[in-house]
């Protein structure tokens, strides 16, 4: 399942005009170059400028001049990409990228309408994903990993390299003798995903040579049974009423119960319960037989709340003192 680079290229077919999400760092240069020589005239680069690090400056250099030497519309969008209390840094750095993507292919200045963003993730870094899913305990949405297509915002978002080891990408540049910016903070041993890449690669790769398809594919069957998930989630929701009836959760079984109240709450109330906050809403459930049985639990942003025979959901600051 693995691809070569040029496999990979050869596979990849987005609706054109394509921007390249390019960082300076070996992959996304590499993507670009690949494109630009595949698509010429069609492709263009967006970089965001985070401002986080002394190097970012090196980044955009490295940006702007390989965009003028490939001929290729560059569009740089600076971000301030402060995390929020409770927020990664990483993740804080992630939503405004995307942001910035999106306001980038918007932009009527640009010297086209953009159709497809393309970045440059690779195989390594969808073992890393599933390898972080894992330490946090995630379920199958978070095992699923990074899919490699998917719409959003009006444009369609690819991963072309998602089956390229990262060591191809680099062979591919060096055999061209292609120079990218090396991110100081990839040697930081402080976080998590470099440490996998320092010390958990090398040991998968002696213990289990294959890792990178059989991960992939295991990746891709929890896709599958999260998509099965939303869906019977949906249509429970439909069933029990939003907001939810308690007589009929408590017809459903314990799996299917705990799905539709995550579904309820991460889509009307964009909060995601804890594993203990969700147990704990369940058994209050059970004990729900009657009338006089008061719910009122705190769940993610929130409280769930008895309202009569219904499940209602209160905002932090709205909610009645405990
Ligand atoms: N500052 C940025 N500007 C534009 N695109 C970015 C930026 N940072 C990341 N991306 C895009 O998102 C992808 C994933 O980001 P990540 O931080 O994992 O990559 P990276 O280590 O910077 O990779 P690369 O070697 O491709 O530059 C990159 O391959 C690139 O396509």
């Amino acid at each position: 399942m693995t691809q070569s680079f040029d496999e990979a290229l050869r596979c990849f077919a987005p609706a054109l005009p394509l921007a390249v999400g390019l960082s300076g760092g070996a992959d996304s240069t590499a993507l670009l170059l690949a494109c630009a020589a595949r698509w010429p005239g069609q492709v263009q680069a967006i970089h965001v400028h985070h401002g986080l690090q002394a190097a970012a400056d090196g980044f955009e250099r490295h940006c702007t001049a390989l965009c003028a030497r490939l001929q290729v519309p560059l569009q740089v969008q600076r971000v301030d990409a402060r995390h929020a209390p409770g927020q990664s840094p990483e993740e804080a750095a992630r939503h405004a990228r995307y942001r910035a993507f999106e306001a980038a292919a918007q932009d009527r200045k640009a010297p086209a309408t953009i159709q497809s963003i393309a970045l440059a993730q690779h195989a390594d870094d969808q073992v890393e994903t599933l390898l972080l899913a894992l330490s946090r305990g995630a379920g199958v949405a978070g095992l699923a990993a990074m899919p490699m297509q998917w719409a959003r915002a009006g444009l369609q978002w690819h991963r072309p390299l998602l089956r390229v080891p990262g060591a191809a990408v680099r062979d591919w540049l060096r055999a061209r003798g292609e120079a990218w910016v090396e991110d100081p903070t990839n040697q930081d041993q402080r976080y998590t995903r470099n440490r996998i890449r320092a010390q958990l690669l090398p040991a998968l790769q002696a213990t289990f040579p294959q890792f990178r398809d059989t991960f992939a594919r295991s990746s891709q069957h929890a896709a599958h049974a999260d998509a099965l998930l939303q869906e019977i989630a949906q249509q429970d929701l439909a069933a029990v009423g939003v907001p939810p009836a308690i007589g009929a959760l408590r017809a459903l079984g314990t799996a299917r119960q705990a799905n539709v109240l995550r579904y309820w709450l991460r889509q009307t109330h964009q909060t995601t319960p804890g594993t203990a906050q969700l147990h704990a809403l369940q058994h209050q459930l059970a004990a729900c037989a009657t009338r006089g049985h008061r719910i009122e639990l705190k769940v993610g942003r929130g409280f769930v709340v008895r309202q009569g025979e219904l499940l209602g959901f209160v905002e932090a600051l709205t909610a009645p003192s405990l």
